[in-house]
């Protein structure tokens, strides 16, 4: 192995970077809060302060998987629609398969720079992880409890707020609710089965209510729905941790840019037309297990070095600090402020170990563990 792969692999540097993630990640939540006031007097700039700030906390982790680990997004997607990526509003669906998927998908909004006002429609449990989760509340990010009759008005509220955004956004839905397991797989096909729907290979069954009112009420506002399809190559299972410790991965996204205007508003014709979109898109899945390859072109936007520039600049920021703080730990010999420094250190990594396995899909919910009612709709 070379010499810099072993580096990254080695515990003092992950510790490193987390120090410099978990700190500017802080002082990034703390200058949202101060821009309370901004939001009484001008909402719109307080908006467009907090997409920036939330860049610098992005950016970081986008600049681990394309700088340190050295992975490798591919797109697959029609010369048509590449010119509208990033220049307007857009619903994006994405399979849930994959621990980085979200980190993917924050690749590409940085490439198309988007990545500090994207949006997601995300669980609740979220909002409550430091530094991402908090910051997500500045950045008007809709949450979810994944019970309809609690989400309905939230929801709608949340959508209803995006409408005068002054930032060009891609609004993520991972429509089948949860990440793919078998044991999920296997119910929502009991539930396919149920309501007279085609049975999915690689997805589970989409929840349909999300998007409808999604599309209801961005409609006038996005202009498109983008249809994403993710997948690694050789049968590649990236995490989170192989990123951190250096691991190239190969991903390749296909994307489909459907104009929002041939999806129907009508809640059950929505719906259908969601069931028959995962329908397709198990095929692109199954063709890509056969070939190694999604349809179309590659059209892969080159790297900016934004997301760089800024790890670079954090990182240089908070060295001299840290730096300073451990001369002086070892010139005061206190065995007590050593011992309550490991202490606290030892404290930090866990809490990142546990935002880590946020990621993780062994640690993930019991959401979509069971059948729930249902409806014959086909
Ligand atoms: C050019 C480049 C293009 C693209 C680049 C790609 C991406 C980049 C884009 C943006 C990046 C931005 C940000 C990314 C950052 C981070 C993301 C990280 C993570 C967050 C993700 C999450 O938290 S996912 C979980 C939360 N989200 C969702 O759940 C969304 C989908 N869910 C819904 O829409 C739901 O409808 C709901 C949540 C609104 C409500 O859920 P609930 O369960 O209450 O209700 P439903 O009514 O939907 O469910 C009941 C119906 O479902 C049937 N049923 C019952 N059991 C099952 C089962 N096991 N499987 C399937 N279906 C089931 C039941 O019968 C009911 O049927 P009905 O016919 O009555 O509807
Ligand atoms: C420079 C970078 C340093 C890295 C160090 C630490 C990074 C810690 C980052 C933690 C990020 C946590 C937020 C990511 C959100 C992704 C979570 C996700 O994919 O959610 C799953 C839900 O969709 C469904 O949940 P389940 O029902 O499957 O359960």
């Amino acid at each position: 192995m070379e010499l810099f792969g072993l580096f990254k692999m080695q515990f003092i540097c992950h510790l490193f970077i987390c120090y410099v993630f978990l700190v500017s990640g802080l002082i990034v939540n703390f200058l949202q809060l101060c821009t309370l006031p901004l939001w009484c007097i001008n909402k719109q700039l307080a908006r467009k302060v907090n997409c920036r700030l939330a860049y610098c906390v992005c950016s970081q982790m986008v600049a681990l998987l394309e700088w340190w680990s050295g992975t490798e997004c591919t797109l697959y997607t029609d010369p048509e629609s590449y010119p509208f990526y990033g220049k307007e509003n857009a619903i994006v669906i994405l399979n849930h398969n994959f621990e980085i998927d979200f980190l993917c998908g924050w690749t590409f909004c940085e490439r198309f720079g988007v990545l500090g006002s994207s949006k997601v429609l995300a669980k609740k449990e979220l909002a409550y992880v430091p530094i991402i989760g908090w910051m997500w509340y500045f950045l008007e990010m809709v949450f979810c409890k994944r019970k309809w009759e609690e989400d309905q008005k939230t929801v709608v509220q949340s959508l209803q707020q995006l409408k005068d955004y002054p930032e060009n956004f891609w609004f993520l839905l991972y429509c089948e609710g949860t990440r793919f397991t078998q044991k999920k797989h296997k119910i929502s096909m009991e539930v396919a089965e149920k309501k007279g729907l085609p049975k999915l290979k690689y997805h589970l069954l989409p929840r349909t209510k999300g998007f409808c009112v999604t599309v209801q009420h961005l409609r006038g506002t996005v202009t498109a729905v983008y249809d994403s399809t993710l997948n690694f190559r050789n049968n590649e299972i990236p995490t989170l941790l192989g990123v951190l410790n250096g691991k190239k991965y190969h991903a390749d996204l296909y994307v489909r840019r459907i104009p929002l205007d041939s999806i129907p508003d009508n809640e059950a014709e929505c719906a259908m037309w969601l069931h028959k979109l995962y329908q397709e898109k198990d095929e692109f899945q199954e063709k890509y297990n056969l070939t190694g390859r999604f349809p179309g072109p590659t059209l892969t936007p080159s790297f900016r070095p934004w997301a760089l520039l800024n790890w670079l600049f954090w990182i240089l920021l908070l060295l001299f600090p840290l730096c300073l703080l451990l001369l002086q730990l070892f010139q005061s010999g206190s065995t007590f402020i050593i011992f309550t420094t490991v202490v606290l250190c030892f404290a930090a990594s866990l809490g990142v170990r546990w935002m880590i396995g946020q990621t993780e899909i062994n640690k993930g919910s019991s959401y979509g563990n069971k059948g729930g009612q249902v409806n014959n709709i086909a």
